[in-house]
């Protein structure tokens, strides 16, 4: 595991946003997000939370801020894996989950957040989940709402895997939603194929107040959990409940929508493009991962893209949230 040289110090020097008092105080208030059994939701910050811009955890680890001027809604990036790590609306819920167990100081990637599986998704040729989420990401543009995060091979991607390409990952807080998009362009003549996921944790109240909707019923699935390689099954039930462990794979459903009577918030997954498939995984009963405040509903792209010498591929997916 190596993690690359932060991008340029210049970019520490990042604007700022005003406010007047009172938001400043709300979103103070908020800038650590912690329930009690330890599931966080971004990180402290020395700066105060009404700044924007390129920030430094406790640990070091580098991070991008971003703060709705109308709203006050939140969001963080951190530049290791280019993740999203938190999404705090206007009403101050996080959306976004970090496991209680996930290292925040560069010593693994982290696990949480809307975290890349690229170019691969799960175990395979190269390492599990790929490489994209294990190294620094570096920052092309930024502003108080909105980042652009690039991805270029380096030595270490070369090793494992010998293609020229271009990861842009792009993070928008809007009025109502959190946009995001992954652009993949093949930088050379050779064709390549990959897979791609975001490997979203997102927060939970309790496992029993969680419903997941969306197009499941009928739908074939893989359940990595049955036997060596898993097992096809077919998905009867029109909404998911989690009452076990979960690794699931449901091709051809991309329209998750959650649901946690617990906050009376709904969570709506909006694939717009190019992610066509949700993987749902929860370690059920693993107290350490804190399992039953977060559950992995997954935007994937399973089976490969190959993309031609000069071509692209994007994921677009938003994160919209709502009242139950
Ligand atoms: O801890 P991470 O890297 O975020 O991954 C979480 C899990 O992701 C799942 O997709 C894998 O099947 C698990 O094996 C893995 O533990």
């Amino acid at each position: 595991f190596v993690v690359q040289q932060p991008s340029s110090p210049a970019l520490a020097a990042s604007s700022t946003a005003l406010f007047d008092s009172r938001r400043r105080q709300k979103l103070a208030a908020r800038s650590k997000w912690i329930d009690n059994r330890g599931i966080s939701g971004g990180t402290p910050t020395a700066e105060g939370s009404s700044k924007t811009g390129l920030m430094k955890n406790s640990d070091g680890l580098e991070y991008i801020k971003l703060v709705h001027p109308d709203t006050g809604a939140t969001s963080e990036v951190y530049l290791l894996g280019g993740v999203v790590t938190s999404y705090v609306d206007g009403d101050g819920t996080e959306f976004i989950a970090v496991r209680p167990d996930a290292k925040m100081d560069g010593s693994k990637p982290i696990s949480g957040g809307l975290s890349h599986c690229w170019p691969q998704f799960g175990p395979g040729a190269i390492q599990q989940h790929g490489f994209a989420r294990n190294v620094n990401w570096s920052v092309k543009d930024m502003s108080d709402t909105s980042c652009v995060l690039e991805l270029a091979p380096s030595e270490y991607t070369k090793e494992m895997w010998d293609k020229e390409f271009l990861c842009t990952f792009s993070v928008a807080l809007e009025e109502d939603q959190l946009s995001t998009k992954m652009l993949v362009e093949n930088k050379g003549v050779e064709a390549l194929d990959f897979q791609a996921a975001l490997h979203s944790y997102f927060t939970v109240s309790a496992l029993d107040k969680l419903e997941i909707a969306g197009s499941f019923a009928g739908k074939d699935f893989l359940n990595k959990l049955v036997g060596d390689e898993g097992e096809m099954q077919t998905e009867e039930r029109e909404v998911i409940t989690i009452t076990e462990e979960y690794d699931r794979v449901y091709k051809g459903v991309n329209d998750p929508i959650l649901k946690d009577a617990g906050t009376g918030k709904s969570l709506s997954v909006l694939n717009n493009a190019g992610w066509e498939d949700t993987v749902l995984w929860n370690p059920f009963g693993n107290e350490g991962m804190g399992y039953n405040n977060f559950v992995c509903v997954e935007s994937v792209k399973f089976d490969p893209v190959s993309l031609d010498g000069g071509s692209s591929w994007t994921g677009d997916m938003a994160l919209k949230p709502g009242s139950l």
